[in-house]
C-alpha cells in the first residue's frame, strides 16, 4: 500500500494581495482561505496526511485559521515559494516511513476539487509528476510600454495550478540540487532536474487568490456551488438510539454534556452524528453507518463519531456535491439540550463545512412515555439535504 502526503505552502507574505492580513488568512465564506484548502485534502482518501508550511510570524493567525482541524506542528518556511517548499519536503523527509507520493499545493488556492487531487495522484502511477493545468483560451500578446509588440501562438500553452505530485524521492532530490534557483513552480524543479511531467486537465475554479478581486471571485464560486436548478437534490433521514449506563457524560452532535449517565457503544455512542451520518448515507443511497464502520471492528472502539461524519461528507464531496443543509432532533427527558445547542450547532457546522445557519439542533422529551421518557436512553433523527451535480 502506497502513502500519499499533501503539503500545503503557506509561507508567503502575498503583497500583491496587500490588507490588514496575508491572503491565505483571509475570511471566505466565514473561514479563513487556508482552512478550505487544508480541509479539501485532510477529507480525501488519497491523501493521508497534510503537512502544513507556514511563516512563523503568523502562528497566531495559523491557529485561529486551522482550529479544529487535525494537523501536524506546521513547518517554518523560507524567503521564497520554492524554499518554502524544500524546507517542507525535508520535514516529510525525517518522517518514517517517508510518504511514495506527495501532493504539492498552494494555500491561496482554496477551491481545488476533490477530482483535481485524484486526478493528479492517479497519473502518478505512471509518470514521477503530474500537475494541474488548464489550456490557455484567450489570445495572448505581449505588451511594451502600453503597446502590444506582439502576438503568442497559444496553440499547445498550459496554465500550471497545483496540485503538483511527485514520486517524494525524486523531487527531494530535485529540489536539494536546484536550491536558489529562483523557479516559481515544482514542475519547473522536476523539468530542470530530467523529470517527465505530466499535464492533467484541471478546472479554472482552482484559481489562486493573488489579489482582491481573485477572493471576491472565489466567494461568489462558492456561493454557486449549492446548484441552481436543474440539479439532483437529495434528502436522507438517519434514526439512532443509545442506552444510558454507568457514567458522567454523553456526547451529543460532537459536545462532551455533563450527566449522570453515559450512552452505551462502540464508539463514543454520539447518538446525534450517528443519525445525522446515516441521513446523509441515506441520501446518496450509499448504505448506512454499520456498513462503513461495522461495530464487530475493534478499530472503532470508543472512536470519535466526528470521523463517521466527515467520512459521510467527504463521499458527497467526491461525488461533486455540497451539503445545503442538516436537521437533527434529540429525544430526551434530560441532560437539557438548550445550554448546549449553540455550541452543537457550531461543532456540526464544522465537521460539514457549512455556514452554521444551514444546521439546526432541536430537542424534545416523549411526556414521560417509552423508553426516552422513563430516561432509558437517547433517540435522535436527522434530516440532510444534499445536493448533487445533474445527470
Ligand atoms: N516564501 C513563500 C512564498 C510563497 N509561499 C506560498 O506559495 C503560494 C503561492 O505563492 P503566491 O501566490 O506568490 O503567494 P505570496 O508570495 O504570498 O504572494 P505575493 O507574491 O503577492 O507576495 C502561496 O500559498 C504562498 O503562501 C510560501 O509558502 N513561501
Ligand atoms: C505554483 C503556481 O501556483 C503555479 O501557477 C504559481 O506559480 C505560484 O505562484 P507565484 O505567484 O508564481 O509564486
Amino acid at each position: 500500500m502506497t502513502s500519499c502526503v499533501a503539503l500545503i505552502v503557506a509561507a508567503g507574505s502575498g503583497e500583491r494581495f496587500g490588507g490588514d492580513r496575508p491572503k491565505q488568512y483571509q475570511d471566505l465564506g466565514g473561514r479563513a482561505v487556508l482552512h478550505h484548502t487544508v480541509g479539501a485534502f485532510l477529507r480525501h482518501a488519497y491523501v493521508d496526511a497534510v503537512q502544513v508550511v507556514i511563516q512563523p510570524g503568523h502562528r497566531e493567525l495559523y491557529d485561529a485559521a486551522i482550529a479544529g482541524l487535525d494537523l501536524p506542528e506546521p513547518v517554518a518556511g523560507g524567503a521564497t515559494r520554492q524554499e518554502s517548499v524544500r524546507l517542507g519536503l525535508e520535514r516529510l523527509a525525517a518522517r518514517d516511513p517517508v510518504p511514495d507520493f506527495v501532493l504539492i499545493h498552494d494555500a491561496a488556492r482554496p477551491l481545488v476539487s476533490g477530482a483535481t487531487v485524484q486526478a493528479v495522484r492517479d497519473r502518478l502511477d505512471e509518470v514521477p509528476a503530474a500537475i494541474a493545468a488548464v489550456p490557455v483560451t484567450d489570445t495572448l500578446k505581449r505588451g511594451t510600454g502600453g503597446l502590444v509588440s506582439g502576438t503568442v501562438e497559444r496553440a499547445g500553452l498550459w496554465r500550471a495550478q497545483t496540485p503538483q505530485g511527485f514520486r517524494f524521492g525524486e523531487i527531494l532530490r530535485a529540489h536539494r540540487e536546484l536550491a536558489g534557483a529562483e523557479l516559481t513552480d515544482d514542475a519547473a524543479v522536476a523539468e530542470r532536474a530530467g523529470l517527465d511531467v505530466a499535464l492533467v486537465e484541471g478546472n479554472v475554479e482552482n484559481l489562486k487568490v493573488t489579489n482582491r478581486d481573485d477572493l471576491a471571485q472565489a466567494a461568489m464560486l462558492m456561493n454557486a456551488s449549492i446548484p441552481s436548478p436543474p440539479q439532483d437534490v437529495r434528502i436522507g433521514m438517519g434514526y439512532d438510539v443509545h442506552r444510558f449506563s454507568a457514567g458522567d457524560h454523553v456526547v451529543l452532535c460532537g459536545i462532551k454534556v455533563p450527566h449522570e449517565a453515559r450512552l452505551e457503544g462502540h464508539s463514543d455512542a454520539d447518538v446525534g452524528l450517528h443519525a445525522l451520518t446515516d441521513a446523509i448515507l441515506g441520501a446518496l443511497a450509499a448504505g448506512d453507518i454499520g456498513s462503513h464502520f461495522p461495530p464487530s471492528d475493534p478499530q472503532w472502539r470508543g472512536a470519535d463519531s466526528a470521523l463517521f461524519l466527515r467520512h459521510a461528507v467527504g463521499m458527497v464531496r467526491e461525488r461533486g456535491g455540497v451539503i445545503a443543509h442538516a436537521d437533527v432532533t434529540l429525544i430526551c427527558e434530560r441532560p437539557k439540550i438548550g445550554p448546549h445547542r449553540e455550541a452543537m450547532v457550531a461543532r456540526m457546522a464544522e465537521l460539514l463545512e457549512i455556514a452554521p445557519d444551514r444546521v439546526s439542533v432541536k430537542a424534545t422529551t416523549t411526556e414521560r412515555l417509552g423508553f426516552t421518557g422513563r430516561g432509558e436512553g437517547i433517540a435522535a433523527q436527522a434530516v440532510a439535504t444534499i445536493c448533487l451535480p445533474g445527470t
